[in-house]
C-alpha cells in the first residue's frame, strides 16, 4: 500500500479545557453527526498516545442525543454535555466539566450568557458566568437536587460503606446522589491526606452496583476543608466538582444539617471551589473554567 492510498483517519477539532485542573477534551458535534465510540474517547483522553485528559466532552444539540430523557430536555437548553470517562464510561454529570462546557458556548456564540441552562445525564443545570476576583472570569453552576443515598437505613452518622485505603484500617462513609455517584470519607486528624495511598481504586464495602467517585476529606475548620478524589472511571484526579459538594454537604450534614447558603471553601490539589447549600436541597458549584488549547486531531476508526 502506497503512502498516498493509506487509509486517513477523521480529523476531529477538539478543544482542551480544564476546570481546577480536572480537564477536558471537547468536542465539538454540532450537527450531532459524529459519536465518538469507547475506543475514541479512550484515546482522546489517553495523556501519552491522544491528548489527554481525565473526561472527554461532546458538545452536541440536545435533540440528537442517543437517550430519549435527554433529548426531552431540548425545549430548556439547546446543548447537551455528553460527558465520558477517560475509560470512555459515561456519566450522569460532571460539575467542573459544567464550567468548562459553558465557558466554550459562550466563546464559541453558542450561548450568550451570563446565564447558560445546559443538558446533561441528571438533568438541565443553568450556569451563571460573572467577573471573579482575580477578574477571570467565575462560574456558578446550580447542580440541583442532591440526598443521602440511604438516608432510610443509615444510623446518626449517615455512614453505610466502609471503605479500605492501603495502609489504613478500613474508614466509615457516607454515599450522596449529586446526580452521579459519591461516597464521602472524613479522615481522621490523625491522617495526613496528602500522603495517602489513591494509585489504586479505594475497596467500597458494600459495592455499589453503579461503582463511586470516592472523596478522602479533611476539615480545616468552620466552612473550609481539604480533600482529595478517586474518580469513578478515571482515577486520582486534581479535582471533582460534584466531588467538592459532595463533600461539602457531607461535612455539613455531619454537623446537624446544611442551612440555606452555607458557603464552603474547598481545596483540591488543583485549586479552590466554592459550595452553596441552596434552599430546597440543592447546591450550587462556583469556580473558574480555562479553556487551554484548540486542535485538530487524528482518532482511530473507532
Ligand atoms: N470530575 C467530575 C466528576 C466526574 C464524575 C465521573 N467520574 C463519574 O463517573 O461520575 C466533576 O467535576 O464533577
Amino acid at each position: 500500500m502506497s503512502i498516498e492510498s493509506a487509509p486517513t483517519r477523521p480529523a476531529v477539532p477538539f478543544t482542551k479545557g480544564h476546570g481546577t485542573q480536572n480537564d477536558f477534551v471537547l468536542v465539538p458535534d454540532l450537527d450531532g453527526a459524529r459519536g465518538l465510540t469507547d475506543a475514541q474517547v479512550r484515546f482522546l483522553a489517553d495523556r501519552r498516545g491522544g491528548i489527554g485528559g481525565d473526561g472527554v466532552i461532546r458538545v452536541v444539540p440536545t435533540r440528537c442525543a442517543e437517550e430519549s430523557e435527554v433529548r426531552a430536555l431540548a425545549d430548556e437548553a439547546e446543548w447537551f454535555m455528553d460527558y465520558r470517562n477517560a475509560d470512555g464510561s459515561r456519566a450522569e454529570m460532571c460539575g467542573n466539566g459544567t464550567r468548562v462546557f459553558v465557558a466554550y458556548l459562550l466563546r464559541e456564540g453558542l450561548a450568550s450568557g451570563p446565564e447558560a441552562a445546559i443538558a446533561t445525564r441528571a438533568g438541565v443545570k443553568v450556569a451563571r458566568v460573572s467577573e471573579g476576583e482575580n477578574g477571570e472570569p467565575s462560574y456558578a453552576v446550580d447542580l440541583g437536587p442532591w440526598r443521602v443515598t440511604h438516608a432510610d437505613t443509615v444510623g446518626a452518622q449517615g455512614y453505610d460503606t466502609l471503605v479500605a485505603l492501603p495502609g489504613l484500617e478500613p474508614l466509615p462513609g457516607m454515599s450522596l446522589d449529586l446526580g452521579n455517584p459519591h461516597v464521602v470519607i472524613a479522615l481522621p486528624d490523625t491522617a495526613d491526606l496528602m500522603d495517602l495511598d489513591l494509585t489504586t481504586a479505594p475497596v467500597l464495602n458494600p459495592a455499589p452496583e453503579s461503582g463511586a467517585n470516592v472523596e478522602l476529606v479533611q476539615p480545616l475548620g468552620p466552612g473550609h476543608l481539604q480533600m482529595r478524589v478517586h474518580e469513578r472511571g478515571v482515577g486520582e484526579t486534581r479535582s471533582c466538582g460534584t466531588g467538592a459538594a459532595a463533600a461539602a454537604l457531607a461535612l455539613m450534614t455531619w454537623s446537624g444539617a446544611p442551612h440555606d447558603n452555607e458557603v464552603w471553601r474547598v481545596d483540591v490539589p488543583g485549586g479552590t471551589l466554592h459550595v452553596r447549600a441552596l434552599p430546597g436541597q440543592r447546591v450550587e458549584l462556583a469556580g473558574p473554567a480555562v479553556l487551554v488549547a484548540d486542535g485538530v486531531v487524528e482518532t482511530p476508526r473507532d
